[in-house]
């Protein structure tokens, strides 16, 4: 025991976890910068990078890393490069590293709901604010614990150095070992200190957890909490959680249903007449792999109109809208938003991506999706002021000042600091709208925004947007299946089928008399589906 303690703290000893320190760092650093440049040319549009990439992983995941530790440090020499023996070892650990790093980063990327990078390029961002803001942070929550193992596997083959005589731990407890015989005490000393070392890295993997994990309550817990095997639910409880909320507010205040009446509409739809053009799409045809989705399709929406888009599914409703905001390709055709034709130039030449966001900030589209697609890691509050502040310079206390008075005005100023995952569907969607609105679009864009709700939920979202179109006259397109909603708040009716407007023209007349016996028969079926106690 005395020659295991004495072995222990043996400044001979000690000095090598110096150098097996240095080996891993450079281990670490090193894979994590080459990780990164392997990562960004793996996931690269340019097939020859994303080629080169997959060939260095292929080597280096393929050879052993002793191997590469002799290259690093006897073949280099033959090309004029000597390096000293440990940063020899570095390299060649970091060389190694770089793959697994890579791996993880791309999967921490690839892992991000893509619905949110929809949601981050309709609201105008670059794509270097999508990385930064909305993925990033995203996958470094993922990423932590395979990083973790990575840095215990790093410090662990960083053993292997020996073999380039580094003289770090293993190869100086080989080499008091052969001189003193006295295998057991000294190998079962170094372990500790490997162990130990290998502790401290788990330690401060599990605060990095500790610290970015979103769900953990600003009340301080025992340390114990946080040790691998003590692992508590830091959700609040639903008695904290009761304790800790704000008294329920009143979602949305009672008002008298909003529906038109004939000389109201009749009104509206004279004022819309002499409005001018907000949305103008001609001959828009697009494909996906030779399936034709849009053929031809023509449609105008002037300022404050609410046009429904009706039709069945696969009719190309959600591409089209998707159109519109660019945020799909098209193979031809116009389209005009305000004027301009977002993501072409003055000579019809595509802008960039990073131009088209900007485009689209400006022209200001605002879009719902189906999903809700909102950010995972940010509050309903923080989902609203964070693109007024990533895409529109809004200084962080005017941001949060716009998202509390939009969440306000769609009910949820009491659930502002909740993340999306503890909201209801509903909830969900109100604060997607929030967000969308809040940088003032001048068309909103709404892609079936009801269709991801349970039926005792669709009513509250419902009766934001009736809001919106009756008492704000905000310019909207609305993708639904919700046949009496349509009829309550659009202006136009829509019935696309294969691609093209089969029938169009005012909601209530094209709802109540279609011409067309396709657009008839969409309607019956529709009716027969809808549940009798439904009210939209
Ligand atoms: N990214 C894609 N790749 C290939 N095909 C696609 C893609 N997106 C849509 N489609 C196809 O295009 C057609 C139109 O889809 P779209 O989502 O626009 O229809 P929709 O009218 O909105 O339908 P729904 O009411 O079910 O949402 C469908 O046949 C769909 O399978």
């Amino acid at each position: 025991m005395s020659l295991f303690l004495h072995y222990l703290s043996m400044p001979y000893l000690l000095m090598g976890i110096e150098l097996t320190l240095q080996v891993t760092a450079l281990g670490l650093i090193g894979g994590l910068l080459l990780g990164i440049i392997l990562a960004g040319m793996q996931l690269s549009r340019f097939w020859l990078l994303a080629a080169i990439a997959r060939g260095y992983t292929v080597i280096f995941r393929g050879t052993p890393l002793i191997l590469q530790m002799v290259f690093a440090y006897d073949a280099l020499p033959h090309i004029g490069i000597k390096l000293p023996a440990v940063l020899a070892a570095g390299l060649a650990l970091a060389c190694n590293e770089a793959p697994f790093i890579a791996e993880m980063l791309r999967s921490g990327v690839l892992g991000v709901d893509r619905g949110q990078l929809l949601a981050g390029q309709a609201l105008g961002m670059t794509p270097g604010v999508l990385m930064r803001r909305i993925i990033a942070p995203q996958a470094i929550r993922t990423m932590i614990p395979a990083f973790g193992n990575e840095a215990v596997s790093a410090l662990k083959n960083s053993s292997l150095a020996s073999v380039i005589a580094v003289q770090e731990l293993t190869l100086r407890s080989t080499q008091l070992a052969s001189s003193t015989f006295d295998f057991f005490s000294i190998f079962f000393a170094s372990g500790l200190i490997y162990l130990v070392l290998t502790g401290a890295i788990s330690v401060i993997q599990l605060a990095l957890e500790w610290l970015l994990d979103l769900d953990r309550t600003t009340k301080p817990r025992g340390l114990a909490d946080y040790l691998p095997w003590r692992r508590v639910d830091l959700t609040p409880k639903p008695e904290q959680a009761n304790k800790a909320a704000p008294p329920e507010a009143p979602e949305l205040k009672e008002t008298p249903p909003l529906a038109l009446s004939i000389e109201d509409r009749a009104r509206r739809a004279a004022t819309v007449a002499r409005n001018n053009v907000a949305v103008e799409v001609k001959h828009l045809r697009k494909a996906y792999d030779g399936n034709k989705v849009l053929d031809g399709l023509d449609i105008t929406v002037r300022i404050g109109e609410v046009v429904a888009l009706l039709g069945p599914s696969g009719s190309g409703k959600s591409t089209l809208l998707r159109c519109i905001n660019h945020l799909e390709n098209w193979d031809a055709g116009e389209i005009r938003v305000g004027g301009r034709k977002l993501g072409f130039d003055e000579q019809g030449r595509k802008l960039s991506p990073r131009a088209i966001a900007n485009e689209r900030a400006n022209v200001g589209v605002g879009m719902v999706f189906q999903q809700f697609n909102l950010f995972g890691h940010l509050t309903a509050k923080e989902n609203v002021a964070g693109p007024l502040r990533w895409v529109h310079g809004m200084g962080r206390f005017e941001a949060e000042r716009r998202a509390l008075e939009l969440l306000e005005r769609v009910g949820l100023s009491h659930r502002a600091d909740a993340l999306p995952r503890h909201l209801s569907g509903g909830q969900q969607q109100r604060v997607a709208i929030a967000r969308a609105l809040a940088p003032n679009p001048s068309v909103l864009l709404l892609d079936e925004p009801t269709s991801a709700l349970d039926p005792e939920l669709v009513n509250e979202v419902l009766e934001v947007i009736r809001r919106l179109a009756i008492d704000d006259g905000l310019t909207m397109i609305i993708s639904t299946h919700q046949i009496r909603f349509a009829d309550e708040v659009a202006d136009r009716v829509a019935f696309l089928n294969g691609g093209v407007i089969l029938e169009q023209g005012p909601a209530h007349e094209v709802l109540t008399n279609p011409r067309h016996p396709l657009t008839a028969r969409f309607l019956s079926v529709m009716e027969a589906e809808r549940p009798k106690d439904a009210v939209a």
